[in-house]
């Protein structure tokens, strides 16, 4: 688990490293910047493209300086400086390697604010305006500036972040940002790296290390984290010996209707594949053949459920919201005694009706997506008024809430966040969502508590993505998905 921090946390580091290392602030920018230059080197192998590296005149700047003299000892060798020079106000930092460019032969140009900006041939820039210091919108010659060359559609590498990015505080949508094709951020990602707004800033980022002092960081005060593999393989225990059907539990599945039968088999066939000893479906009758051919390990159910036999339920994928299937959720809600993952119908069932939703019990898993996720809760302004809500809401009805997303957030009843990082845009299509609640269900009837069901079931469904993604599949079906997951628990011990 690595908790994410906020930017005045980042300087908080940075200082207690500098403090505690022999490194100054200086060395500092010196060892972030080189980090920076390897993974650049990694992403523009060219090295005779053209490179422009615009700099403000903070930290940011100064990175950007010490970046370009980094690219020319790396034998890039069309290399230019820009110096938006918007405020007179330099910092130490970008003084000194201001002193180190000026003493190679590195075309510098510093612009005033009453200047144009010159004409750009670059192919590549380098955004090192502004970073986490950024206290305000974008405004006047700056943010004019920037229009400018996000105009020109050129490829953009931004250091940190995202000139006129908030790292944590919620962006502005029609603030001016530099728009960045990668951003190659120090340490951790920003909160607002993992929250779908950023589409509209940036493409991608990667974290680099800078060796700022980690157990300073883990020690900060923060509810958000990232979840590790290594967090993951804490949670898994081995298939022993003399183990048995019985020892994996029996997992119950309460989903489909005629049109969405495809939902249930799914969240069945998951199931299966995530280890359950032994998995039944409640279906509508006009699934038992498709059931049947399809899964023949899975068994069918009708009627009324022996509620004792089950050791965990999900229910709501396909499962529709008329009256047979409140009574349904209401039954469930009234009879089942062990841990629970509602999805998809079951949670817009809730949603319409707060007095069902009150019952849902302590440490059930709720897996909405954020259609859902506003209906059970209420329409959001952004993503991090969401995360406040779920935080909220998982503290205060003992819930474990799984907002699903390309970083699938859970939040506990402890009140920490955790993001998940595994998954891919291969897996944007239908049924996606039931593959999920069928992995987690089979991991409650195996015993795992409903905190280590929810964060290793949200990590193997993205890491069984990543793992099709490689074997060259450009869109993932959800069936393929459910087949991969034993797979993906194999390759993970
Ligand atoms: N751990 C760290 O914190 C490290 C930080 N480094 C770099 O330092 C950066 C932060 O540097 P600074 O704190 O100097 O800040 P910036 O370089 O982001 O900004 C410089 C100054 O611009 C001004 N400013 C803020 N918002 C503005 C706006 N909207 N319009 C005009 N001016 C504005 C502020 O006075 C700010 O101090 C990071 O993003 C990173 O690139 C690295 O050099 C090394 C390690
Ligand atoms: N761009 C993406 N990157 C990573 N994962 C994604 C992406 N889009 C969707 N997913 C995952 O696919 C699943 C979709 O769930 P959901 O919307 O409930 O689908 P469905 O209702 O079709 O089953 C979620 O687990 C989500 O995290
Ligand atoms: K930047």
């Amino acid at each position: 688990m690595q908790k994410i921090i906020t930017a005045t946390q980042t300087r908080q580091a940075d200082q207690f490293t500098i403090a505690n290392e022999p490194i100054s602030s200086v060395g500092l920018m010196e060892r972030a910047t080189k980090s920076f230059v390897v993974k650049f080197m990694e992403e523009v192998p060219a090295k005779n493209i053209m490179i422009a590296v615009y700099c403000g005149t903070g930290n940011n700047g100064g990175d950007g300086l010490a970046i370009a003299r980094l690219l020319s000892a790396r034998n890039y060798t069309n290399v230019k400086v820009v110096i938006l020079q918007h405020s007179f106000k330099t910092s130490p930092e970008f003084d000194e390697n201001f002193r180190s460019v000026q003493k190679l032969n590195l075309p510098v140009h510093i612009i005033q604010s009453d200047d144009e900006l010159p004409a750009e041939t670059s192919e590549i820039i380098i955004d090192a305006v502004l970073g986490s210091g950024l206290n305000k919108p974008l405004e006047g010659i700056l943010k004019q500036w920037i229009d400018q060359l996000n105009a020109l559609h050129k490829k953009v590498i931004a250091v940190d972040i995202p000139t006129g990015m908030f790292a944590d505080e919620p962006n502005q949508a029609d603030s001016t940002k530099f728009k960045a094709d990668l951003v190659i951020t120090f340490q951790r990602p920003k909160l607002n790296f993992l929250l779908p707004e950023s589409a509209l800033v940036m493409k991608s980022w990667e974290a680099v290390d800078i060796g700022l002092d980690e157990h300073f960081i883990q020690s900060c005060e923060s509810e958000l984290a990232l979840i590790e593999e290594k967090d993951i393989r804490l949670i898994f225990k081995k298939r022993e010996n003399f183990s048995h059907k019985g020892t994996f539990g029996h997992s119950l599945i309460i989903a489909g209707k005629d049109e969405t039968m495809g939902a249930a088999l799914l969240t069945a066939e998951a199931c299966l594949n995530t280890g359950s000893g032994l998995t039944t479906a409640f279906i509508p009758p006009s699934g038992l053949i498709a059931l049947n051919t399809r899964l023949p390990e899975v068994m069918a159910g009708f009627g009324e459920p022996g509620w004792q036999k089950y050791s965990a339920l999900a229910i709501g994928p396909g499962l529709g919201t008329d009256d047979p299937a409140v009574a349904v959720l209401k039954n469930a809600l009234k009879n089942f005694r062990g841990p629970c993952v509602f999805d998809a119908d079951a949670l817009n069932m809730l949603a319409s009706d707060k007095s069902l939703f009150d019952l849902v019990p302590e440490q059930s898993i709720l897996t909405p997506h954020v259609k859902e996720f506003d209906r059970l809760f209420g329409s959001h302004k952004n993503w991090n008024h969401r995360i406040k809500t779920m935080q909220q809401e998982a503290r205060e009805r003992e819930l474990i809430i799984v907002l699903k997303n390309r970083y699938t957030i859970i939040a506990l009843p402890t009140g920490m966040v955790y993001f998940n990082l595994t998954g891919t845009p291969a897996m944007a299509s239908g049924g996606m969502g039931d593959v999920l609640t069928g992995i987690i269900v089979a991991l409650l009837a195996q015993g795992y508590s409903a905190i280590q069901a929810a964060m290793a079931g949200v990590y193997l469904h993205g890491k069984a993505g990543n793992e099709l993604e490689e074997l060259g599949y450009s869109v993932i079906r959800a069936s393929e998905l459910a087949k991969q997951v034993s797979k993906t628990i194999f390759n993970f011990k």
